[in-house]
């Protein structure tokens, strides 16, 4: 089936080891027959093999294209990847290739690549950015074809352009819109000063080791099981993992000792935060329907809640709510005061002063919690430091809410909501204050506010403690306008503050997810190039990875894996990896010689050619497996 394929050879490399090496130029044009696609195939061939006359470009291989001085130029030594590519020589450019599609089974409409490559010539200047200290990532963007012209308006959904839109979008169609290109590796700062432009450090492919940590531990956190567990497991969760950090019995704030749990819902897989209030009885259906309420309340700043029920599991009458799971959340008691922290001017342990910054933005996300509860006619009734948890830096969330409006129920039901968020801002100011002055007893602040407020100008502004003190403060009869909407329009300066370091934050995460952008296409590249190769006997085909078409995969898998150097030393240079992926992704049109291990026969092929043949394999294979679906173990992947 490859009778009228074409490749160029070269007997051998003087001075080169086993193993692919860093292509040369062809020297000359050979049919490559079914035979020679084949294992076996390739022992026989060289230059005297009658197989050796290209049946259909015979023209072409005449041509001065190998000319008598590549011929018996000198043996190739490698200086870096940049021999790698064949980079469209001009004598290759009509010569006879490997063109996968004069095989017969080929359909190339079945694979669009419209988009993806046109020759280019940037590879030879690109080449001399390889190395493996900075693999200078050759601009992909420039390996790829010039965009082809798009008109976004000529499909149905933009109509415009047959109708009364057409003259407003005309402007648009003088520089013609191009669908996005991919393989992009744009650099979005900040940058290293000391790298030259081309240069790229391995880091600027993968997100920063501090982040990396951060989200992995917090994964593990997130996974972490107890074997043997005695706890027991509920209707819809199972998984119990006690999240506690202490087995004292605490009924300061509910009213009942509380206990707190991961869990994995047994519904949608997920992992949910579980308290328990033990010994809880419900005596009125009414109070837990009260907690329902509570589902519209989505906020940045609030602990999404999901619901209550009771249980016997636990062998008494316990009351459960389910919140969103925080991974490694610790409470704003357990992060500031649980452990003394060194004192920065070595006074000793004991708690450290708040940098006012923190308190503002303290303020500021608390008072965006307590808007979304006030709006949705609630009331949080619970602003205490062992019930706000911190989830990343200095980012608050209130943790326990639509509790005290259920074990409360009958006792609060008279009291109007107002009153009750009116308790609210007077309990946020009287936390800010504990959080000031350092005071994580609750009630000792309670019986000494005006102390300690009078201590407040001696460590903070007097913004703070005017604002504070305005929290604290019982409005006058008949006032309406303490509202915690007044609160932030007073605070707006600090607010804008917290709005910009939340921005900035968010500014560094987009640059660490840039970095990342590309890697998850390549892996399932990767994948998807690894189901095929390698794949000893296949459905009783010996060796199917190693015949016909899947033959160039396997020596491209050599060719960017395995290079070797002049010495035979192996060649581990990330960038030409990645290069060489991005390409082959793209199906750029760029040639590369690839030889096999004997170095008997060599092969020049387009990434696009490799392309269309993973695909196909890749296709070849993924049928099979839907035929073998019953089989056990089977697991399709579709959409790699
Ligand atoms: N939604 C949540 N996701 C993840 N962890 C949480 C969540 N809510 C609370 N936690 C964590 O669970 C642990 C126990 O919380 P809890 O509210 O019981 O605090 P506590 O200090 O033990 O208070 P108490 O003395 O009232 O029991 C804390 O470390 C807290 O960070």
């Amino acid at each position: 089936m490859f009778e009228d394929t074409h490749v160029y050879y070269q007997t051998s490399k003087p001075g080169i080891g086993p193993g692919p090496h860093l292509g040369d130029y062809p020297l000359k044009s050979a049919t490559l027959s079914n035979e020679m696609m084949s294992r076996s195939g390739k022992k026989a061939l060289n230059v005297e093999s009658p197989s050796f006359t290209p049946i259909t470009l015979q023209q072409a291989a005449k041509k001065s294209t190998f000319s008598s001085q590549a011929a018996s130029a000198a043996p190739f030594t490698p200086r870096g990847p940049s021999a790698n590519t064949t980079p469209n020589p001009p004598q290759a450019a009509d010569a006879p290739v490997f063109n996968p599609s004069n095989i017969r089974e080929f359909q190339p409409q079945t694979f669009d690549i419209s988009n993806a490559g046109s020759p280019n010539n940037q590879s030879a200047a690109n080449d001399s950015t390889y190395s493996i200290e900075n693999f200078g990532m050759a601009p992909i963007a420039q390996a790829l074809p010039p965009p082809v012209p798009f008109n976004p308006y000529a499909t149905s959904e933009h109509s415009a352009i047959s109708s009364h839109g057409a003259a407003y979008y005309q402007p648009q169609f003088a520089t013609p819109l191009a669908p996005p290109q991919y393989h992009l590796y744009a650099p979005i700062g900040p940058y290293r000063e000391d790298l030259l432009p081309y240069q790229r450090v391995t880091h600027d492919f993968f997100i920063s080791e501090r982040l990396r940590d951060e989200l992995q531990k917090k994964s593990h956190a997130t996974l972490q099981t107890m074997p043997n567990s005695p706890l027991p497991q509920l209707e819809k969760y199972h998984s119990l993992f006690p999240l506690d950090t202490s087995n004292r019995k605490n009924t300061a704030i509910f009213g009942y000792p509380s206990w707190v749990f991961k869990a994995v819902s047994s519904k949608d897989g997920k992992y949910y935060c579980l308290r328990r209030l033990e010994g809880y009885r419900l005596t009125n259906e009414k109070a837990i329907h009260a907690a329902r309420e509570w589902k519209k309340v989505i906020n940045a700043n609030v602990v999404t809640f999901h619901e209550a029920f009771t249980t016997r599991v636990f062998q008494d009458s316990s009351l459960i709510f389910c919140h969103d799971y925080h991974p490694l959340a610790q409470t704003l008691y357990e992060h500031h005061f649980a452990t003394p922290q060194p004192h920065p001017r070595g006074r000793g342990l004991g708690p450290v002063a708040i940098p006012e910054n923190v308190l503002w933005s303290y303020i500021s996300q608390l008072s965006n919690a307590l808007r979304a509860i006030h709006h949705a006619k609630l009331a949080a009734r619970c602003l205490d430091m062992t019930k706000i948890i911190i989830t990343d830096k200095n980012r608050i969330r209130l943790a326990a809410t639509a509790i005290l409006d259920v074990v409360q129920f009958e006792a609060t039901q008279p009291r109007p909501v107002a009153d009750l968020q009116q308790e609210d801002l007077v309990q946020f100011g009287k936390l800010m204050l504990a959080l000031a002055s350092s005071t994580p007893q609750a009630d000792h602040v309670n019986n000494n506010i005006q102390r300690y407020m009078d201590s407040l100008p001696m460590k903070y502004s007097a913004s703070l403690a005017e604002a504070i003190s305005w929290l604290i403060s019982p409005p006058a009869p008949g006032d309406k306008t303490k509202h915690i909407d007044t609160f932030i329009s007073n605070i707006a300066m600090h607010v804008m503050n917290s709005a910009d370091q939340a921005l900035r934050a968010s500014d560094s995460l987009t640059s660490e997810l840039t970095r990342e952008l590309e890697n998850g296409r390549l892996v399932r590249l990767l994948c998807k190039l690894n189901t095929i190769t390698e794949r000893g006997e296949y459905a009783g085909e010996v060796a199917w990875s190693e015949n016909g078409e899947r033959y160039p995969l396997k020596l491209f898998r050599d060719y960017v894996f395995h290079q070797v150097d002049d010495q035979g030393r192996p060649v581990l240079d990330l960038g030409h990896m990645i290069r060489c992926l991005n390409k082959l992704d793209a199906a750029a049109e760029d040639r590369i010689t690839l030889v096999t291990r004997d170095e008997q026969s060599v092969f020049v092929v387009s990434y696009k050619d490799l392309k269309l043949l993973l695909d196909r394999s890749f296709n070849e294979l993924l049928k099979r497996t839907k035929q073998a679906q019953n089989s056990p173990g089977t697991v399709l992947v579709p959409g790699i």
